[in-house]
Parts: C-alpha cells; structure tokens; sequence
C-alpha cells in the first residue's frame, strides 16, 4: 500500500467560503505559490462557474504554479464543466473536481431529485468532462449522511465514466472517527475498480473532529487529505492541512506514511494565508498557534530547561519557527533589503522594491529593529496599496479621558481628490470609524475588531483585523502600523475598499 499520502488544498475554495473571506485575484496566486513551496499536491483554486473574477482566478492560479494539479470545483451541469474548461484549457496538470449531494436529505430537500436522476446526472457529467480532463474527482456531497448502498452503487458508475479521484467528504462535519474508517472499509470492498482510483477524505469540523476523522480515514486505506491551511472554510472550517502534516510526520511510528509537505514552510504559509484571508490564528491553535510551542507553567518549564523533549513532541524549527532574526536596520541599504526579500520568498520587481524601500526607511524612523515580520507586513500593505480606491491620508485625534474623542481623518479617493470626516466616538477608534463613515456615506457595522502584536516590544507594529457589513454584504480587513489606530483605520478601509473593489467582479458573500 501507498505510504504517500496526497493533500488537496482548498483554501482557496472552501477556504473562500469562510463567512466574510473574499480574495482577490492577486491574493489567490501569492496564496497558491507558496502552497506549492509547500509541497501541495493538488490545489482547489475556485468555482469557476460561480462568477467571471473566479474564472479568471483559477486561470491565473493554473498559470502561477507548475507543480501542483491545479482544479475547479463544478456541479454536475454542462455549464459549470465548460466554465472550468474555459479556466483551465491551455494549461498543464489540470483537472476538475465535480459534485453533487447524495443523501437523502439534500437529494429531497435542496436539489428536489430522485436517486436514478442524481446517479444519471453524475455519470453524464463525468462523462463530459473526461472529453477535457485527465484527472477527474469526483464528490458525493453529505456522503456521511448517505446511504452506503447508493454510495456504493454510484462510486462504481462514476468510476466507469472516467472519475480518477473518489472524494466522501464529511461536509456536515457529522460522522466520527469508527464510522468514518468503516465507510471506507465497506467501499473499498464493495466498489469495482475503486483500487485504480485515488480514495480521499474532505473533513470539517463542526463537532471538532475533522482532523482525527481525517486521520481514521487513512487508517482506512484513503490516500488524499481534503482540507485547508489554519482550518479555515465553511462554518466551523476543514481539516487544517498542517495537523494531518505533523501528526503524520511526528507518529510516524503509528502510520508508516507521510506527506510531501515541505514542513519548514508551514508557518510562512499560515501567517501568509491568515494575513490575506483576515483569520487571525488562535493563540491555542495546535501546530502552529503562537502558544503551541510556549511553556508556562513551573512544573513544565522546569522540564523544558532539563530537556526539551519532556514537554515537546515536535520542534518549532520543524514548521520554520526559529528565532525571529534581527535583519535590518535604519542604516541598511536597498540591496540588504532586497536580499532579504528574495529570502523571504518575495520576487519584487525595481520599481516594487523602490517603493517597498521608502517605507521600510519610514518605518525604520518609527521603529528601531525591523523583522522579519515586520517586511512581510510591508510587502503585503504595500500589494494591497494597488487596490485601494480609498486611502489613509491623515488622521488627529483629540482625546482626554474626561471627554469623548474626536477624530479628524483625511482620505484620499482613487481621483486624488482629499476627502475630510469629522466625528466623535466612545472610544478614539470609534471616532475614528465614524469619520470615515461620514466621508464614505454609507451605514457601515462593525462586526468584529480584534488587535495583534505582529512582533514584541513597545515599538511593536499592531495587526488590527475588522469585518463590517455594508451594502448587505460582509467583508474583513487587515491594517498594520506601529500606530494601533492608524492600523485600525487601514483595516477598516481595507474591508471598505474590498467591498467597493470586488462589487465589480464577484459575487459577494450576501446576509
Ligand atoms: C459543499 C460545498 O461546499 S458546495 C460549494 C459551495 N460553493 C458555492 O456555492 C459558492 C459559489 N456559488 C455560487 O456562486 C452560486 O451558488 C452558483 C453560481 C454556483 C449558482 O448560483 P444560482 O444559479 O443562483 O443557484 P443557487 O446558488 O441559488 O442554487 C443552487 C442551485 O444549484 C443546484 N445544485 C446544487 N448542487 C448541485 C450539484 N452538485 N449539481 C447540480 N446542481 C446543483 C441547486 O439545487 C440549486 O438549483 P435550483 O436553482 O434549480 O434550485
Ligand atoms: C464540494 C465538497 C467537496 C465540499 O466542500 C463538501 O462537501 O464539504
Ligand atoms: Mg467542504
């Protein structure tokens, strides 16, 4: 039996369903070239049916990346295979990943289809495709509340009509670890040609068992792992892609297989991936949570300082988390700079790095010590400078404690001309938001509001993250400033601009 086991990211998909998650093109490709440096096998980068933006960003992702099988999911309709055929075409190592729901639940109540129009429908559908596709999933949807007979029955249909890849997902996030392992076992050995396909598992964690289902599920014989980076996805997320990683990686006396992760890039792509999506990572968050690898406790650090291994079954130099290096200071000049770019993994053309220099010697005026960090925070405000129809120009604040704030804020509009907002508010940042709402005219909520430190230290820069809802649509933003409420205004125009940006070019995700 296979000792590889394939993951199949889909981050950029399920992940993408994530309530107020919504990428951008630009941010799909950075997000899909650094899944390849971490060794990903197959990346799900969209639906391309669902709107022209995600058209073109599975284009774009298939262009980007040459290593990884690159997919678009699709229902089991003409259209929706013709619309990934239309993404994809012209590239190579593509393929499809069709659908449809195959319990009794969703056949009755959502697609309102008998059993023989579902089972007909998949197999015309895969039949299709395979005029296009080498590589064909194929996806009973709610399989964990399917009727193993008809999951059987189907499988061996779909697999006759060219299916390469068979997908159960656990879409509800419903079944349990035994139950999920017995699935496999009976369609393993009930289901004609099922071993000339590759078996796979797509987990979520509603009840909070998608990573140990996924882990049952390849005792099982599945030799695909569904899921995204940080867990993300619909509702309470997928399996996070780097748990099955590690614990592959670290009992690996227990299941004699492994991933083709690149392990020492796991940390790069779940800061790379929560920054874009606007996921701050849980502080306990196993594998790669700021305290997973943090001992606080006497008992605990005592052992830690006798011997690391009394406390740590994994090291944090395995994912890439080694000491955060002092790099560059206000003295250093561009090519330092750029060195540590390209070592960062960043390919910043003249004029990008021109730019990116200029803030690094303003930031380097504000703070003393410029990390690692603190550059990858650069980069990314800088890319997202490109989108802003809305700009910071300026913000004053009037503030003492026996009075409420006032805030005075200055925006720059995608015509250059200088908008100004006055307001007050409960609190400065308040204020703050509700002169740019005065500026922007709309009613703007503000759902959620968390702040980070990105590094340590009093001249640290803070990580503000927002989602708002405006127009009936919600959408998160992401702000960075050693200036906590120049950080909350960019994040909250960050979300503004996101919403005003992609209007355009895709569906939102609607109330
Ligand atoms: C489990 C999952 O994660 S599935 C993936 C979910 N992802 C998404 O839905 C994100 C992208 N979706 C979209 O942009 C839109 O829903 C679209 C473009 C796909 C479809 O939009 P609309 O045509 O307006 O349909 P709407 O979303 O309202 O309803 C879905 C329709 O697809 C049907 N459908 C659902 N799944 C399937 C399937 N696998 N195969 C065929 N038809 C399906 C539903 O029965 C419904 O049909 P109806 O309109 O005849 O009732
Ligand atoms: C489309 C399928 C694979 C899915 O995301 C699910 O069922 O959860
Ligand atoms: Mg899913």
């Amino acid at each position: 039996m296979s000792k590889k086991i394939y993951l199949f990211d889909t981050s950029l998909r399920d992940g993408e369903q994530t309530p107020g998650v919504s990428l951008n093109l630009a941010e799909k490709v950075e997000i899909a070239k650094q899944l390849e440096k971490a060794g990903i096998d197959v990346i799900e980068a969209g639906f391309a049916a669902a709107s022209p933006g995600d058209l073109k960003a599975v284009r774009a992702v298939a262009e980007a990346v040459e290593k990884p099988i690159v997919v678009s999911l699709a229902r089991t309709n003409k259209e929706d295979i013709d619309a990934v055929v239309e993404a994809l075409s012209g590239n190579n190592n593509i393929g499809i990943h069709i659908f449809i729901a195959t319990s009794s639940i969703h056949m009755e109540k959502k697609l309102r289809m008998t059993k023989s129009q579902v089972l007909e429908q998949s197999v015309e559908a895969v039949r299709y495709a395979s005029q296009f596709f080498n590589h064909i999933e194929f996806s009973c949807e709610d399989s964990t509340r399917s009727d193993l007979d008809f999951l059987c029955e189907i499988s061996e249909q779909v697999i006759k009509a060219g299916a390469t890849v068979l997908n159960f997902p656990d879409t509800v996030g419903y079944i349990t670890p035994w139950e999920y392992a017995n699935r496999f076992w009976t369609l393993r050995k009930r289901v004609k040609g099922i071993e000339n396909v590759i078996l796979s598992c797509h987990c979520h964690d509603d009840l909070g068992m998608a990573t140990i289902n996924s882990l049952a599920a390849i005792e099982a014989g599945v030799t695909q792992v569904e899921g995204c980076i940080n867990g993300i996805g619909e509702r309470a997320g997928n399996v996070a892609l780097e748990e099955v990683a590690l614990a592959l990686e670290t009992r690996y006396d227990h299941f004699q297989k492994r991933t083709s992760m690149v392990l020492k890039e796991i940390a790069k792509t779940s800061k790379l991936v929560s920054r874009l999506t606007g996921m701050p990572v849980p502080a306990n968050k196993a594998v790669i949570g700021a305290n997973a690898f943090a001992h606080a406790s006497g008992v605990h650090q005592d052992g830690v300082i006798k011997d690391k291994s009394t406390y740590e079954i994994m090291k944090p130099e395995t994912i890439g988390l080694d000491e955060i290096d002092l790099v560059l200071g206000k003295l250093s000049g561009r090519n330092a700079l750029k060195q540590r770019l390209i070592t960062l993994g960043y390919d910043a053309d003249e004029d990008e790095l021109k730019n990116i220099f200029k803030k690094f010697k303003e930031l380097a005026d504000r703070k003393k010590q410029i990390l690692d960090e603190d550059i990858i925070a650069l980069v990314d405000n800088q890319r997202k400078n490109e989108l802003e129809l809305y700009k910071l120009r300026n913000i004053s604040i009037s503030y003492d404690t026996s009075s409420q704030p006032n805030a005075s804020v200055q925006l720059l509009n995608d015509d250059d001309q200088l908008l100004n907002g006055t307001s007050s508010g409960n609190g400065s940042v308040d204020a703050i938001f509700n002169a740019i709402d005065q500026i922007i005219d709309k009613d703007i909520e503000l759902l959620d509001y968390k702040i980070l430190s990105v590094t340590k230290g009093k001249d640290a820069q803070g990580e503000v993250f927002v989602q708002i809802k405006m127009d009936d649509t919600l959408a998160q933003g992401r702000g960075m400033s050693v200036d906590i409420l120049e950080a909350s205004a960019e994040a909250y125009l960050a979300a503004i601009n996101r919403i005003k940006n992609l209007a355009s070019s895709k569906v939102l995700k609607k109330i």
